[in-house]
């Protein structure tokens, strides 16, 4: 079987920090910065307030996100972005299932498989993000909830919606504490979504997946896992606020 070699895929996940004075400032870091955007897609994602600044400022060949999307077009949802507006505002990628999101607003995997559907069918590109927490690690329960995240997204997508999802692996436990996976450890997750893919969906969506891994991701660490077969690249929080964050796109070249 020829296969086609997945491209490295860098996220820069801003979360909740930033002002308009440190977001122009970032924006002209990245857009001076040269990215080999032939080799790596780039994209980051700003708060909700400042994406039509970030999208009208950044290079465009450099990818936007939102971190968040509701799934309805319009009507009485106060405080949701809709996916119409993302595509109104020339935005093409969203965040959904952020552990974060899991964890402090309660979203299920049914909920983010359903957001996931919605945007997908507007015509976005999705960053699913699925991981365990630090005890189901400690109890042996991580490929159990993979599993359990990823079953809701392969019920409610098509083999052809998968060709605008990246699968981005974020265990609790790596986000935001300085511990990052092992590269041995994000492989073995890595491999095992691929693997679940494989036998749940197909092995042509497996095999053309890109996995991405979040979770401490440094401009020190990252080229050990870069060197991984599975990890396709990374979703990265707090460095993705730093300059360092343009080494870690170019982690694989
Ligand atoms: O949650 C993350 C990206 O979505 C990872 O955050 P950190 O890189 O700050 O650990």
């Amino acid at each position: 079987m020829t296969t086609t070699p997945r491209k490295f895929f860098v996220g820069g996940n801003w979360k909740m920090n930033g002002s308009t004075k440190s977001i122009q400032t970032l924006v002209d870091t990245l857009n001076k910065a040269h990215l080999p955007v032939e080799q790596v897609d780039v994209v980051v994602a700003p708060p909700a307030p400042y994406l039509a600044l970030v999208r009208s400022t950044l290079d465009s060949k450099l990818g936007v996100s939102a971190q968040n999307v509701y799934a309805a077009k319009s009507g009485a949802f106060t405080g949701e972005t809709s996916p119409l507006f993302l595509k109104d505002l020339d935005i093409h990628w969203t965040l959904t299932g952020h552990s974060e999101r899991r964890q402090y607003f309660r979203e299920s995997s049914e909920y983010v498989a359903e957001k996931t559907k919605f945007a997908l069918d507007q015509g976005l590109s999705v960053i699913a993000c699925i991981g365990e927490s630090l005890i189901e690690r400690e109890t042996g329960a991580t490929n159990a909830v993979l599993a359990s995240q990823l079953e809701p997204l392969a019920a409610a997508l098509t083999a052809a919606d998968w060709a605008r999802v990246v699968l981005a692996y974020e265990p609790v436990w790596a986000i935001g504490t300085g511990k990052v996976a092992t590269p041995a450890q994000a492989q073995d997750a890595h491999k095992y979504i691929r693997s679940w893919l494989a036998k749940h969906v197909s092995p042509a969506v497996a095999q053309a997946t890109r996995i991405i891994y979040g979770g401490s991701v440094t401009a020190g660490n990252c080229g050990e896992l870069a060197r991984m077969g599975d990890i396709d690249g990374f979703l990265v929080g707090g460095a993705s606020l730093k300059p360092e964050f343009t080494q870690i796109v170019k982690a694989r070249l």
